[in-house]
């Protein structure tokens, strides 16, 4: 054994030299005494022998010092320098050094930093696309109820529970959402939202769930991750929960007990850490009282409940919003607004605003595309029931038109349904499925 281990520490790759406590050399290997082109050294102070070593150090204070950049003979080395103790008492000290040139280190070294920052965009990057966009700082609010309500849900953010948000259709309940994600451990993680309302009843299960290879006949479909597995680990938002189809519900109600997907076609369930938060502008009460909502579900849902109220109970967040809103709109129409004339509060405070928040921002964006200085006054808002003609703005080219012309409808027909978007679809004769995906793309165009 004494023979072996002598020929190992001869023949090491590594450079090794032991110490005794007063840093005089008591064996050098082979490796080491041809880098330093020496001989003989056993007995010779470490210091006589090896420029910039720090072994007599150690071996006097006994620490350890691992890895450090060592420089000798003009080139920067790799050393680790460890007291050997025995009985509390250092008996020697072990120094190695590795050979490898550090500039070939330092090239790894900053591969690594390199790959480190491209990672650190992507991540970046990915939050900024699948996280989310509204943190509470986002949130305007004045009344005493909205400050009360945004106080508790910087509180339910940090809790892992899951969340029901109730509230007429604009009121901000997945500015909320948001919020509560970015708020919460799992900010880092996926923010993933699906609109239940807007995906056709029959493609909802997959889309949610996903799907295994060769799930649906006909077609040889690669298998597809459902947006519970994307949001893993973060947060999903199941937007317009109250038009989830009832056999669907059965099913969310065992991804919510069990915290595992089965993807459609799949045989094994595969676990998920995915914190819910669910918003709707119904009332589910009714909706199980109608028998199109599971009750087991709703409790499932309801651990947390925020209602938003209406705009027109909290009038007095209006001067906030408004000065918010008009920021926002400022920056991507480039118009500026200087003044808000007197006369223009009345006409706002007095508005039942069935379209909250989202109501008041469209009113005032028609406003500033109307103005023609930088006040913006009174004639430039037209409110929907005021009995006034809408407006007629400038000749525009026909797309542009066409666009604007959809919008207008769809803002218009959810005015007049006082934001009952099932009612405003019926309105506008088209289906709920479509009229969803026409409304996601007028107002999601503007979120992101
Ligand atoms: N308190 C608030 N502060 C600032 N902006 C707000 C506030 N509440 C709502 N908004 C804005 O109003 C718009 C509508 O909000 P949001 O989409 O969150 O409403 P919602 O209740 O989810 O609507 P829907 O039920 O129709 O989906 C968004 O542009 C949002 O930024």
């Amino acid at each position: 054994m004494g023979e072996l281990l002598e020929a190992v520490f001869e023949n090491a790759y590594e450079a090794i030299v032991v110490t005794d406590p007063d840093g005089k050399i008591l064996l050098m290997n082979r490796s080491y005494r041809e880098f330093l082109g020496v001989d003989n050294v056993v007995g010779r102070h470490v210091t006589e022998v090896i420029e910039n070593t720090r072994m007599h150090i150690v071996a006097q204070q006994g620490k350890p010092e691992i890895a450090e950049i060592h420089r000798i003979k003009g080139q920067n080395m790799i050393a680790t320098r460890i007291p050997i103790m025995k009985d509390g008492k250092v008996i020697a000290a072990l120094g190695t050094v590795m050979f490898q040139d550090v500039q070939e280190l330092s090239g790894l070294a900053a591969v690594v930093d390199h790959l480190r920052d491209e990672l650190s965009y992507y991540k970046r990057e990915l939050q900024r696309r699948l996280g989310a966009i509204y943190h509470f700082d986002e949130i305007v609010e004045r009344s005493p109820r909205m400050k009360e309500l945004k106080a508790f849900c910087q509180k339910v953010a940090k809790s892992d529970s899951t969340v029901l948000i109730t509230g007429e259709s604009g009121t901000g309940k997945e500015l909320f959402a948001h919020a509560i994600h970015a708020g919460s451990r799992r900010k880092m993680g996926p923010f993933i939202r699906v609109n239940c309302a807007a995906i056709p009843d029959t493609l909802l299960e997959s889309e949610l769930f996903g799907y295994e290879e060769g799930a649906f006949t006909g077609a040889a479909r690669k298998g597809k991750k459902g947006k519970f597995e994307l949001a893993n680990h973060g947060t999903i938002l199941l937007d317009e929960i109250g038009d989830m189809p009832l056999p669907l519900q059965a099913k969310l109600l065992r991804v919510l007990q069990e915290k595992e997907v089965e993807r459609v076609g799949g045989v094994r369930p595969i676990p998920i850490d995915v914190r819910v938060i669910a918003c709707t502008n119904q009332d589910l009460p009714s909706r199980i009282r109608e028998g199109a909502f599971r009750v087991d579900l709703y409790y499932r849902l309801n651990v947390v409940s925020l209602n938003i109220p209406p705009l027109r109970e909290r009038l007095e967040d209006l001067p906030e919003l408004v000065s918010t809103l008009l920021k926002q709109i400022v920056e991507t129409t480039g118009v500026h607004v200087r003044e808000i004339d007197d006369a223009v509060w009345d006409v706002l405070r007095s508005h039942s605003w069935p379209g909250n928040v989202r109501e008041l921002r469209n009113v005032l964006e028609r406003a500033v595309h109307l103005m023609d200085g930088d006040v913006l006054k009174k004639e430039h808002i037209w409110l929907p029931g005021s009995g006034k003609p809408l407006p007629v703005s400038p000749v525009r080219p026909l797309k542009e038109t066409l666009i604007a012309a959809e919008r207008e409808a769809i803002m218009r027909a959810m005015e007049a349904a006082s934001g009952n978007k099932l009612e405003a679809a019926r309105l506008l004769g088209i289906s709920k499925s479509s009229f969803y995906q026409k409304w996601e793309k007028y107002n999601r165009d503007k979120l992101v």
